[in-house]
C-alpha cells in the first residue's frame, strides 16, 4: 500500500457514513444505492468455509497434522478462505485492537479528520479506492495504516486518541506477522514443497492494516459495505469483531456466501499475489461485505505481501504440462502501485499478471 498521488483525480463529496446515518438515518443518498445488479440478495449460508486447527498442523500427532494439511490443501484450492483457530493470538491481544479501532471510529469527526485519506491514496480515515465522481461509494468507514516496513508508514496518520493505539496496532501486528509466516511455511508444505519455500520472498515483507467500520444503515438491500474484490496481498488475515453482525462474504460456485464468525477464529484469505505464486493453484477469491438493518460491524484487515522490489511469478515447481504458466513475472511494487490506483472490481486487477498467448511464458 505505497501512497500513490494522483493529483488530478475528481472525487465529488463523500458523505461520512456515520454522520449520514446519526443525521438522517433513513436517507440513502444515491451515490450510495447500487445498480440492480449489484444488490445485495438475501443470501442463506448454505455451506460453511473450512477451519483449521493450527495447533493440529504445529503440534498433532502425524495423522492430526496430516489431516489437517489436507483440509489446508483443500481450504486455498477450492475456498481461497478458511478460518483458523488455536492460532496462538491471545483473546485480550484481539479484544484490545477491537478496543481501540471502535474508540476511534466513535471520535467526533473532525477528530478522525486530521488523518484523512487524501484521494487517490490508500492510507488514513476514509473512503478508499475512490476514483471518480459517478463511482458508487461502499457503506463504510475506514481506517487504513502502513506498518512495515518502517519506510511505508506515514507516522501522521497514526491517530493519538484513543492514546494506546499505536502502541496496542504495533503489538497485534508483530503478532500477526508472525501467525502469517507460520501459515505461508504449512501453505508451502501442502503444496509438497519445502516449508521456507516462500522465505526469500518475504524478508522484508509488506504488512498493511485496514480497520472497517459499517454502521447500521437502514436499506442494506440497496447498498454494500464493501464493493466485491479479491485482495492484491499474498495472505489477508481478517478478524471479524466480537458481536458484530454477520457480513463478509465470498463467491463460491457463482453465489455469496457469508462467512458465520467462529468466536476467536481469524478469517485467512489467499491473495492475488499467491494466485500467481502457485500458478492458479491456490485461489483469490472475491469477497464483499453487506451492512445490517440495525446492528454495527468492525473489521481488522492485515495484508501480508513481499516487498515491492520483489520480482515474482509462478513458481517453477507449479508449473506443468496439466497447469501451463498463467502468470507473467512482474514487479511486486509495480503491482501494487496497479491495485491501489484502480477501483475495486472483483478480480479486475489480476489481468494486470495474466499471460494473454501461450508464446508469453
Ligand atoms: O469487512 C470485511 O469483512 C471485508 C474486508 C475486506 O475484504 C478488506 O478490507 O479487504
Ligand atoms: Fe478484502
Amino acid at each position: 500500500m505505497a501512497p500513490v498521488p494522483i493529483s488530478s483525480i475528481k472525487i465529488g463529496h463523500i458523505d461520512d457514513v456515520q454522520e449520514l446515518r446519526r443525521a438522517r438515518p433513513t436517507t440513502i443518498p444515491d451515490r450510495f444505492v447500487r445498480d440492480m445488479a449489484e444488490r445485495p440478495s438475501t443470501a442463506t449460508p448454505s455451506m460453511h468455509i473450512p477451519v483449521i486447527d493450527l495447533s493440529k498442523l504445529i503440534e498433532g500427532d502425524r495423522d492430526q497434522s496430516h489431516t489437517e494439511l489436507s483440509k489446508l490443501a483443500v481450504s486455498c484450492e477450492e475456498w481461497g478462505f478458511f478460518q483458523v483457530v488455536n492460532h496462538g493470538i491471545d483473546k485480550e491481544m484481539l479484544r484490545s485492537i477491537e478496543k481501540v479501532a471502535m474508540e476511534f471510529f466513535m471520535l467526533p469527526l473532525e477528530e478522525k479528520q486530521k488523518y484523512p485519506m487524501a484521494p487517490g491514496t490508500v492510507q488514513g480515515y476514509g473512503q478508499a479506492f475512490v476514483f471518480s465522481e459517478n463511482q458508487k461509494l461502499d457503506w463504510c468507514n475506514m481506517l487504513a495504516l502502513g506498518v512495515e516496513p518502517l519506510f511505508i508508514r506515514n507516522p501522521k496518520l497514526w491517530p493519538t486518541k484513543p492514546a494506546n493505539f499505536s502502541e496496542t496496532l504495533e503489538k497485534y501486528s508483530a503478532s500477526i506477522r508472525m501467525l502469517c509466516q507460520i501459515l505461508l511455511s504449512f501453505i508451502a508444505m501442502s503444496l509438497h514443497m519445502n516449508n521456507d519455500a516462500f522465505n526469500d520472498m518475504f524478508g522484508d515483507a509488506v504488512q498493511a492494516v485496514r480497520m472497517n467500520y459499517y454502521p447500521p444503515c437502514s436499506r442494506p438491500d440497496l447498498v454494500l459495505g464493501l464493493s466485491p474484490h479479491s485482495d492484491g496481498s499474498a495472505l489477508t488475515v481478517l478478524q471479524q469483531a466480537e458481536g458484530s453482525s454477520v457480513g463478509l462474504q465470498i463467491l463460491k460456485d457463482d453465489n455469496w456466501e457469508p462467512v458465520q464468525p467462529v468466536p476467536n477464529a481469524l478469517v485467512i484469505n489467499i491473495g492475488d499475489t499467491l494466485e500467481v505464486l502457485t500458478n492458479g493453484k491456490y485461489k483469490s477469491v472475491e469477497h464483499r461485505a453487506v451492512t445490517h438493518k440495525d446492528q454495527d460491524r468492525l473489521s481488522i484487515v492485515t495484508f501480508y505481501a513481499p516487498s515491492y522490489e520483489i520480482e515474482l511469478g509462478p513458481l517453477p515447481e507449479l508449473i506443468n504440462d496439466n497447469r501451463p504458466c498463467m502468470y507473467r513475472k512482474y514487479n511486486h511494487g509495480e503491482y501494487s502501485k496497479h491495485y491501489v490506483t484502480n477501483k475495486l472490481q472483483g478480480k479486475r486487477t489480476l489481468e494486470f499478471a495474466k499471460i494473454q498467448t501461450k508464446l508469453s511464458c
